[in-house]
């Protein structure tokens, strides 16, 4: 059974997902990341406390007109030269207070994207760079979540947070234009303080839990909705339906649940919220009132407070209704700081250049995360420039055992070394290698060859970047990929998802020019010509033949035909090694390759032999 089988079976527990970051390293990885940008940073922070305290100014302008107008009234004066220069001042304050603001929200939403983009990059390369079984044990699901609808989440949050950010700034302004009108007003305005610090405090804590759940809960939704789709054919084939349909609305319902949980505890906080402004406005009008009568201070400082009290109602309402938003990215950027800190597995020694190698597995035993083991010790050495083909009945243990010697994941227990072919002196450990080095030595095609959406040359350059037009072409030749020349643009044409279609048989043979290009010294094949007719597999099955020659070779061979093509084939039976020799002479022992051979000529599949 393939792992991509096993998948849709089990599903991939929560357990496996990947790292979240907490709130800290989150804040000191955006932190980071805002540092890289100082021209944004400095912009719109100053535009930010410049535009807030312009925009401060005006009610305690109008304060002050409110004085002069009663001063005028009661001494019964001209009030217009002392008005003048007041009105001037307001207007100016409104243009100023609106151009910056403006500007500070533009560019903290620059700043914001620029973050977003930078880590969206990171969580790309780590994702490519992570191991193949993390990535395989997280399931897809989690990661493209995380690439698409968590970042999707954050870059959209991004206006609110830089409105946000300015409405804090803002708050801190008219706390000091407060106390310095009058202290005493300014006390009353900090009555709302322990209503907003007390609801805040029971709000925040559950709400980051909640918000985070929410994420969690969504990605699980992705995940199983993915695995689906992409197993869908393994679903049809034993039958699945129903048991898949009910795990897509378990996880849908329990996604709908963990939203609707967060949203009622966010009405009950916005709430307390208004009460906290009722009272808050209460407290200044009556303490601004006892004031004014015990003559401490003017009528024009209390229209002030109560102008900068009511001016504050916006950022803070923003602050208020935008919580949502705010821990909902907060927990969306936990998610993407989460893989974006995670360090890419690198080579712990250096990687020898290595022109022929001796593939050498010692000791090897695997089982898969249900603990079941599926291969039990298994000693093998492939020389140099020499084929092995790996036959056996389905379950035998053959991709397994091809996917530890390409390294694709490491084996329970025991080594795959690759020892240089002219001096044995010198071997590596694929464990010690990360995922660039060792597919500089080691070239894996399997069953299910992708090709990327792009034109031909940008597929074939993934195997060798910067080759150029004729190398390419060559390699083309080379691999008699005939039909290549024959495509509507040529290097041009776009391949992949959308673009011209390609047979399976021509993507594989595609899989095959990018290992010639990339040129390895070892390479294992996993049923890589299994996808094509008869003659299309002979096809293929010439192709790697020939590409196999002077490397060494591991061949999971679904066609014997391939297999007699080796230098030896090792039989598996239950993940066990139970022959290993030439064809003739497998065939001449009689034993299960022999039974195999018999089963596969009777069938006439040898026809094209
Ligand atoms: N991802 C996985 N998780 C758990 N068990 C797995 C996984 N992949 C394979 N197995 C199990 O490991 C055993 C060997 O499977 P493997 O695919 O290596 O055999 P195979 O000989 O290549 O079979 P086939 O020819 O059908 O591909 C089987 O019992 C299989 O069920």
């Amino acid at each position: 059974m393939s792992a991509r089988e096993q998948d849709v079976g089990t599903g991939s527990s929560r357990d496996h997902q990947l790292p979240v970051a907490s709130g800290r390293d989150t804040a000191a990885a955006v932190g980071r990341a805002a540092l890289a940008l100082p021209r944004l940073v400095a912009s719109s922070t100053v535009a930010a406390v410049v535009g807030s305290i312009a925009t401060i100014a005006t009610p305690v302008l109008l304060g002050r007109i409110v004085d002069v107008v009663l001063a005028a009234v009661d001494r019964r004066t001209d009030v217009w030269p002392a008005l003048t220069p007041l009105l001037v001042a307001v207007a100016a304050a409104v243009v100023v207070g609106a151009v910056l603001t403006s500007l500070a929200l533009r560019e903290a939403e620059r700043l914001g994207a620029s973050i977003a983009a930078d880590l969206r990059e990171r969580v790309v390369d780590r994702s490519l760079r992570m191991a193949p079984q993390t990535l395989e044990r997280a399931g897809v699901g989690d990661v493209s979540t995380r690439v698409t609808e968590d970042v999707e989440v954050f870059t959209r949050s991004v206006p609110t947070i830089s409105a946000v950010i300015n409405s804090l700034i803002t708050v801190g302004v008219s706390v000091v234009a407060f106390a310095a009108l009058d202290g005493r007003l300014a006390l009353a305005f900090f009555t709302v303080v322990p209503v907003y610090v007390l609801s805040l405090r029971s709000y925040l804590p559950r709400a980051a839990v909640l918000y985070a759940e929410e994420r969690s809960r969504a990605s699980t939704r992705s995940r199983v909705l993915l695995e689906s789709v992409h197993g869908s054919r393994t679903v049809h084939a034993y039958g699945m339906g129903e048991l898949q349909t009910d795990r897509v609305r378990e996880a849908s319902e329990a996604g709908l649940a963990a939203a609707l949980r967060a949203r009622r505890a966010f009405a009950g906080f916005a709430w307390t919220m208004n009460a906290a402004e009722a009272v808050g406005l209460s407290a200044l009008v009556v303490c601004g009132f006892l004031l004014v009568r015990a003559d401490l201070v003017s009528v024009g400082d209390v229209t002030a407070a109560a102008l900068l009290f009511h001016r504050l109602f916006g950022p803070l309402g923003l602050l208020l209704t935008s919580f949502d938003d705010v821990q909902r990215a907060a927990a969306a950027l936990g998610r993407i700081v989460g893989v974006a800190r995670m360090d890419p597995p690198t080579s712990r020694v250096r990687p020898p250049r290595l022109s022929t190698a001796t593939v050498r597995l010692t000791g090897i035993r695997h089982a898969y995360d249900d603990g079941h083991e599926v291969l039990h010790g298994i000693d093998l050495v492939v020389p140099a420039g020499t084929s092995l083909a790996v036959v056996g009945e389905s379950g035998a243990g053959k991709t397994t055992l091809a996917a530890i010697a390409a390294g694709v994941f490491p084996p329970s227990a025991g080594t795959v070394e690759l020892v240089d072919g002219d001096d044995p002196g010198i071997c590596v450990d694929l464990a010690d290698l990360d995922q660039v080095d060792l597919r500089s030595l080691v070239g894996l095609v399997s069953q299910e060859s992708h090709v990327f959406a792009g034109t031909l040359r940008a597929d074939l350059q993934l195997a060798k970047p910067g080759a150029t037009d004729e190398e390419l072409q060559a390699a083309l030749d080379s691999t008699g990929a005939t039909w290549a020349r024959a495509l509507p643009d040529g290097l041009d044409t776009v391949v992949g998802a959308g673009g011209y279609p390609l047979t399976p048989a021509q993507e594989q043979h595609l899989a095959l020019t990018r290992l010639y290009l990339r040129n390895p010294p070892v390479v294992v094949l996993d049923e890589a010509t299994a996808e094509a007719s008869s003659a299309g597999a002979r096809d293929l099955e010439r192709v790697a033949e020939e590409l196999l020659a002077g490397r060494t070779a591991v061949v999971v061979a679904h066609r014997l035909t391939q297999a007699r093509a080796c230098d030896r084939i090792l039989v598996m039976a239950d993940g066990r090694p139970v022959e290993l020799g030439h064809h003739d002479e497998l065939v001449a022992a009689g034993g299960m390759y022999a039974r195999l051979w018999r089963t596969w000529t009777a069938s006439g599949r040898d026809a094209t032999t």
